[in-house]
């Protein structure tokens, strides 16, 4: 993989996927602010990348890179210690003994603030690019350990595929799903902040007198459903409870949800704590036609596919 020529400086560069949460149940607030979640995660085929460069001063420092293609409000994106990504090279870099200064340059394709892990995912690649740059030589379990301190999502970002997460989403088993499922992205043009979307959902259950259940397991038609990759047994099981939490500080996002289900797709979905709205499609023909649609329609729309691998190298060389 390390190609390249001269003594130049090394740099690594990364990628990592963003996720639909095609199954999402929410327990009550726990005591230190999380909530225990079930959650069946699937990977999908919009990459951020991490171009970590040795740099000759000490520290870490980050740029957005111009290739990304996303129309992004900078300001979304904290450019300081903050940005997951340098707080996962610095993580990295506690446990690394030739450690050096470092450059990130971040590729954003993943939609900010959308409910798909984008954040998480630029943790991710930033830790097996650091990993690589630094000869750290972690194994994945250790990894894992890294990127739960990191955040909820980063765990399975560095595992791409399909998962079960329980506890506050971080612990992952696998789960067997090698056929491809089709879906189109229509990103909003707005985030919504998580813990906001979480607080909301709990406002409503209190509102309704709701006490909820500590998710235990998922159900397991959808795992069936995604092992087999069939996308209209997978229609009926889709569940987000963080999506009327999400809809009640975004109303617009109900035509969104009806324009998905009056125009073809199997069945329409908030991911996470959104604003994206995930479209199941059929096939790869029916995600392109409904994508095509979408457009039409004067809205963004993304034609993914998943399950697609998780956190990893793409490249490495001096420069
Ligand atoms: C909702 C989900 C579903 O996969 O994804 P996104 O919509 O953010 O992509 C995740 O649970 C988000 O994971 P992540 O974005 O990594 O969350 P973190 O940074 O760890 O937490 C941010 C905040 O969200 C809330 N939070 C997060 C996870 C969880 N199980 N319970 C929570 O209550 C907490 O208020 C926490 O302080
Ligand atoms: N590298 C990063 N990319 C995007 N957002 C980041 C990053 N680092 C920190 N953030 C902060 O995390 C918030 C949520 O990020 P993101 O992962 O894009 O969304 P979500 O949690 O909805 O999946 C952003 O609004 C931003 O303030």
């Amino acid at each position: 993989m390390r190609s390249g020529s001269g003594g130049g400086r090394r740099s690594v560069r990364a990628k990592a996927p963003g996720k639909i949460n095609v199954s999402l149940c929410v327990g009550p607030l726990r005591a230190d602010g999380y909530h225990s979640v079930a959650s069946v995660y699937l990977a999908v085929s919009l990459f951020e990348e991490v171009r970590a460069t040795a740099s000759e001063e000490p520290g870490i420092t980050v740029s957005l890179s111009p290739e990304s293609t996303l129309d992004i409000d900078e300001l979304a994106i904290p450019l300081d210690e903050s940005n997951l990504a340098v707080r996962a090279a610095a993580l990295m870099a506690e446990v690394s003994e030739h450690a050096t200064g470092v450059h990130l340059e971040i590729t954003k394709r993943v939609p900010v603030a959308g409910g798909m892990g984008g954040g998480s995912a630029d943790a991710a690649a930033a830790l097996v690019a650091c990993d690589a740059l630094w000869g750290s030589g972690l194994s994945r379990e250790e990894l894992a350990h890294l990127a739960a301190e990191l955040g909820a999502d980063v765990p399975f970002a560095l595992l791409g595929g399909a998962a079960v997460g329980l506890g506050v989403g971080d612990r992952l088993s696998p789960a067997l799903a090698t056929a491809r499922l089709d879906w189109v992205l229509a990103p909003a043009e707005f985030g919504l902040s998580t813990p906001a979307v979480f607080r909301e959902l709990d406002r409503l259950r209190a509102e309704e007198g709701i006490e909820a259940e500590e998710p235990v397991d998922v159900e397991p038609g959808i795992l069936a459903a995604l092992r087999a990759g069939d996308a209209p047994a997978l229609s009926h099981l889709l569940v987000n409870d963080l999506q009327r939490a999400a809809v009640s500080l975004a109303p617009g996002l109900r035509d969104t949800l009806g324009w998905g289900d009056s125009h073809g797709a199997l069945a329409s979905i908030v991911s996470g704590s959104g604003p994206t709205v995930a479209l199941l499609a059929e096939d790869a023909v029916a995600a392109s036609e409904l994508a095509e649609a979408l457009t039409h329609r004067g809205a963004e729309a993304v034609a993914v596919h998943g399950p697609v691998p998780g956190a990893r190298i793409v490249s490495d060389t001096l420069l």
